[in-house]
């Protein structure tokens, strides 16, 4: 099948590339004249396992297509996927702007029927609003065409968005055309095979599907930051406290790991998002601002350990930073617990040395050349010179330290763990002191 997908960030590039993967004709749509330059000469602009192989994979076998020609990209296929940005308004709701602007595109081009697939996360409603803005559009050329707008969320992780996007464990569909939901059911066979994995339902449930996902991911990351404060001042350890409940199969052991705070580009947008949706419609929404409060104080907590370490006086210090992506395997900094942290150190007077395994250029871009950051090349260059060292992302690289040489080379001889990455009893073998969450601190000696 033909298909035609605007956006190729995170979303629509791994959908682009794993649709052409399958067989279909892809086309790939983005304003970003840089960014379709670089995917035309094979260039992969974000980190992604896998992705790089697929995609240059399929544009050799000709499936795969990279424009900016909006007009093409209408013109390709019936089928138009919507994998722009949402980003979050002042006010926390999801900036609409990019997706209208796509469907004020397509209303400019189409010369025939569509079907306006959209994969970006959008309040309830959006499906509505992108057929009039369509609709609108096609007025004003004074043209008839049929058209109609799905709703089929994403639900891909970064770092593992390929495996993720090949192996869905549902696909939502959210339409009441059975013509849209029979090219949808065609398109996504290949996935199907295995057993059913597609769930139709209305288009506004769809939309509320994917907000409702991540809402309760995010809650439960919230819940168990919660535990894990109350566990630290109860003198209990919340890492036995996740084994024992996360062993009962209604609980799971899945997003139930405490750390410095969830981040990326999707929870805490996702969440404000839903809590400013909900107030719309004059419900205020209790639990959802209490999961989004535990996560604005929990990315703080690992700037307040070293803070009263270090009793308030960080000026002059030299902070050793491992890991600024926002999870392992992505150089996405958007939302990133590293950056609270940074920004909290470098206004207490601190200087940072970072390393992350892919996120360098991403945080040199973000943060340019400042005096009190030090970008380096590898995780014992940013212990080097160091007085602590502390740890925001769970890289592989990371979890088997050797700790004598820390022990030696921080003068202070103290690891701020965000991720709760290792027994304390070892770094404590070695003389380090280890503040983690959730779990009682030991002392440097
Ligand atoms: N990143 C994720 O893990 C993830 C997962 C599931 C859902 N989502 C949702 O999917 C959507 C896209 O997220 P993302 O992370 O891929 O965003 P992104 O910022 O990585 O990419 C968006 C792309 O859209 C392009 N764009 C903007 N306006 C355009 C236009 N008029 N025509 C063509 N292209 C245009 C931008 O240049 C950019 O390349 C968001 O709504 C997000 O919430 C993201
Ligand atoms: O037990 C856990 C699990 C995750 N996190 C944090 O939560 C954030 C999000 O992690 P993750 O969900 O793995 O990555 P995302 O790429 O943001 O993916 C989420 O957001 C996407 C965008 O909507 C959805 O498609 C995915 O299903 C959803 O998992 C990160 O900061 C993690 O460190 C925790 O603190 N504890």
């Amino acid at each position: 099948m033909k298909v035609t997908v605007f956006g190729t960030g995170y979303v629509g590039l791994v959908q682009g590339a794993v649709l052409a993967d399958i067989g279909h004709q892809v086309l790939c749509v983005d304003v970003d004249e840089s960014k379709v330059a670089a995917l035309q000469a094979g260039r992969i602009p974000i980190h992604e396992p896998g992705l790089d192989t697929l995609v240059i994979h399929n544009q050799r076998l000709g499936r795969l297509q990279f424009t900016t020609n909006a007009a093409d990209g209408v013109a390709h296929s019936e089928l138009i996927f919507l994998a722009v940005g949402t980003p979050p308004d002042e006010d926390g709701s999801a900036d609409l702007q990019y997706v209208l602007a796509v469907a004020k595109t397509i209303a400019q081009h189409m010369n025939g029927p569509r079907i306006v697939i959209n994969k970006s996360t959008v309040p309830v409603g959006t499906a509505d609003t992108v057929a009039a803005v369509m609709a609108q559009g096609l007025a004003e050329r004074g043209v008839q065409h049929r058209f109609d707008v799905v709703s089929n969320p994403e639900f891909l992780k970064e770092g593992a968005a390929v495996a993720d996007c090949q192996r869905p464990d549902r696909i939502i569909i959210g339409t009441d055309n059975p013509a849209s939901e029979a090219k949808l059911r065609e398109l996504y066979a290949p996935f199907n095979r295995n057993h059913d994995k597609i769930v139709v339902m209305d288009v506004k449930s769809a939309e509320l599907t994917k907000y409702a996902a991540n809402a309760m991911l995010a809650t439960k990351i919230s819940f168990m930051n919660e535990i894990a404060n109350l566990a630290e001042r109860l003198g209990a350890d919340v890492e036995a406290v996740r084994r024992g409940i996360g062993s009962d199969p209604r609980i799971g052991y899945h997003f139930i790991y405490p750390g410095a705070g969830y981040g990326g580009s999707c929870f805490p947008k996702d969440v404000k998002a839903l809590i400013h949706t909900a107030k719309q419609v004059d419900f205020e929404p209790l639990l959802l601002n209490a999961v989004e409060e535990r996560n604005q104080a929990q990315r703080n907590v690992l700037f307040e350990r070293i803070s009263a370490f270090y009793q308030g006086k960080l000026r002059g210090k030299t902070v050793a930073v491992w890991g600024l992506a926002f999870k392992p395997n992505t150089d996405d900094m958007r939302e990133a617990p590293s950056r609270n942290l940074m920004e909290a150190l470098w206004a207490a007077g601190a200087t940072v040395q970072a390393y992350d395994p892919v996120a360098m250029q991403e945080a040199q871009r973000i943060y340019g050349e400042r005096p009190d950051l030090k970008l380096v090349e590898s995780p014992l260059a940013a212990v080097q010179g160091a007085e602590c060292l502390a740890i925001v992302t769970e890289w592989q690289i990371f979890r088997a330290p050797d700790f004598e040489l820390l022990a030696q080379t921080l003068s202070d001889r103290v690891i701020f763990d965000g991720r709760n990455l290792f027994d304390p009893a070892l770094p404590a073998s070695h003389g380090l002191g280890y503040v983690s969450i959730g779990r009682p601190a030991i002392e440097p000696r």
